[in-house]
């Protein structure tokens, strides 16, 4: 059609752009300490025949964007894997003073909510476990460290495939350098970090390792709360009422106590948790030493 210039014949809209007339909320899905992640349908045929995104926002900041929130975005939408969620864009506000992450939303929610209501038995629990390593051995990849794996941030996508989905503690390591050393802030996952994080707070790819375990010790309890990592921990210190709990946590892990093994959980599976959490750190696997560990079992 020769009266229509090239750029109207092609829909000229960036994809990854979303406007906030068009979103319309439809409900919370998780509150973090410096932000939260919300349920939206985005709606711009207003029909009610859109698509449903996750968008997550931080708590409003007197009218500046945190470096850091800019840091997380780049680095979701620098990610292509299919065991990591995937980025779709962003909604800004006030002329890019607020910025939202949209992401796909996977209604299925985390593993936290799924496992307790569908008891999956020992091989699907081995390949989602596989996955999350398939995911995090890609992280790795590109040198960033999660900080923040735990079955809570790890989506369900269908019965066979799950994605990690949450990166709001992901760090960058320099090249050359081994660990990332930051001032805690916020309300920090204690029973997910290894003994060197609760010590010096030092992370490094091997204490996303040390999180996969317990992420493990989860899929193998089917996420029961009666077993949950705190509970069983606070179980463990249950003589040091009023003490501070990290210190206790150290003294019992320096003592080489850990997370029991779950019931009917394979010995390789019991072994390779402990190998997670091994407390020399350059003693514990990679991701790809794990992922050949549970392709060699799942066989
Ligand atoms: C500002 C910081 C911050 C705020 C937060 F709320 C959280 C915690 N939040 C993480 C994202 C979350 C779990 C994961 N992964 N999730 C994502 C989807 C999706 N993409 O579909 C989804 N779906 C779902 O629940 O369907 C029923 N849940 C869940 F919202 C918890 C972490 C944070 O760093």
């Amino acid at each position: 059609n020769p009266d229509i210039s090239p750029s109207e014949t092609l829909s000229n809209t960036d994809p990854s752009v979303f406007h906030k007339r068009y979103l319309k909320k439809m409900r919370d899905l998780g509150e973090g300490h410096f932000g939260k992640v919300t349920l939206y349908l985005y709606d711009p045929a207003n029909d009610g025949t859109g698509e449903r995104v996750a968008v997550k926002a931080l708590k409003q900041e007197n009218g500046h964007v945190p470096d850091g929130w800019m840091k997380e975005i780049e680095i979701l939408k620098s990610l292509y894997h299919s065991n990591i969620v995937k980025y779709k864009g962003c909604c800004t506000e006030l002329g890019g003073q607020v910025v939202q992450l949209i992401m796909e939303y996977l209604p299925l929610g985390s593993l936290r909510e799924y496992l307790p209501k569908r008891k999956l038995g020992v091989p699907q629990c081995l390949m989602f476990a596989q996955q999350i390593c398939q995911g995090m051995e890609y992280l790795h990849s590109k040198r960033y460290i999660h900080r923040d794996l735990a079955a809570r941030n790890v989506l369900v996508e269908n019965d066979n495939l799950v994605k990690i989905g949450d990166f709001g503690l992901t760090k960058y390591i320099p090249e050359g350098e081994i660990y990332y050393r930051v001032r805690e802030d916020g309300d920090s996952p204690v029973f997910w970090y290894a003994i060197e994080c609760l010590k010096e707070s030092k992370f490094s790819f091997s204490s996303d390792i040390w999180s996969f375990g317990v992420t493990l010790y989860e899929i193998f309890t089917r996420c029961d709360h009666r077993q949950s990592p705190p509970t069983k921990f606070f179980e463990m210190m249950e003589e040091a009422q009023g003490q501070m709990t990290v210190m206790v946590l150290i003294k019992l892990l320096e003592k080489q106590l850990r997370l029991p093994c779950p019931r009917e959980c394979p010995h390789e599976v019991k072994m390779l948790m402990e190998q997670c959490w091994a407390a020399e750190p350059a003693q514990r696997p990679s991701f790809g030493t794990l992922i050949e560990k549970f392709e060699a079992i799942r066989r």
